[in-house]
């Protein structure tokens, strides 16, 4: 959505960690360019979820920055985020069980007024984008299948009308056929003009249709490269650095 030499995300030098405890995101450096995918992928436990938490604002940066389309949005807050164009979907409880598809949706907007294009017509472009979601406005989110359910946390996300869009394991605890619909989902998501940076453990699905990946090792990146290029033998080496 963003011409130019703009970046969608841009991140530098960025350091983060929990608590007392030592950096997770161990510096950082990453551009992403608009309306492309960009795949984080790594061995487990090195820092995936804990980097995508700190582009969201949701574990304080120690050092560094964080660009959303050039601005810089390292000081604000995870809701000033969503309002400046970086969206979040975390890996769990990413809707209201007890409410409906339309409650879900009416909620997400809530906060949002005063972001451009919010409103009805983003709703009606996310609706046709999951046409399942939109035909089953008045069904509980709790009793939606797996992969339902995340397209309706992509939905509610994508009302913001982000730039930027985080997902964090978008695939867990899905079906193989069902990751292939929820990836088909986000390859359309992109298609609409977001920039999606997907963080994955299911490495072959996110690198069928990434444009580029990044390997997340230890809380730094060890190898970005194109998805299509990315080989069997690197990430063993890599995934098997961090064991060894
Ligand atoms: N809430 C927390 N408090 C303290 N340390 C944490 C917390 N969450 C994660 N960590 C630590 O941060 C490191 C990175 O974890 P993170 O969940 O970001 O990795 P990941 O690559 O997403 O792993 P996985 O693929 O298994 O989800 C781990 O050492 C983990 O123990």
């Amino acid at each position: 959505m963003t011409g130019g030499d703009i970046q969608a995300l841009s991140v530098r030098s960025l350091r983060s960690g929990y608590g007392r405890g030592g950096d997770i995101i161990r510096g950082v450096d990453l551009d992403q360019a608009p309306e492309t995918i960009l795949a984080v992928i790594g061995p487990n436990g090195s820092g995936k979820s804990s980097f995508v938490k700190t582009l969201a604002g949701l574990l304080d940066v120690r050092s560094g920055h964080v660009m959303v389309t050039g601005r810089d949005v390292t000081a604000e807050t995870p809701a000033k985020r969503v309002a400046a164009g970086l969206a979040y979907v975390p890996q769990e409880a990413n809707v209201f069980p007890s409410l409906t598809i339309g409650e879900n949706l009416k909620l997400a907007t809530e906060f949002l007024r005063g972001r451009a294009g919010v409103g009805p017509e983003q709703r009606q472009r996310v609706l046709e984008l999951f046409p399942e979601i939109a035909a089953r406005l008045r069904t509980r989110a709790g009793d939606l299948s797996g992969g339902q359910r995340q397209m309706l946390a992509f939905a509610s996300a994508l009302l913001a009308n982000p730039e930027v869009l985080l997902l964090d394991e978008p695939s867990a605890g899905l079906s193989p056929k069902i990751v292939g619909q929820t990836m088909e989902a986000i390859v359309r998501v992109r298609e609409a003009g977001v920039t999606v940076l997907l963080v994955e453990q299911n490495v072959a699905a996110a690198l069928r249709i990434a444009d580029e990946a990044v390997v997340l090792v230890a809380g730094q990146i060890s190898l970005r490269a194109r998805a299509a290029e990315v080989g069997a033998s690197d990430l063993a080496e890599l995934f098997f650095a961090k064991v060894a």
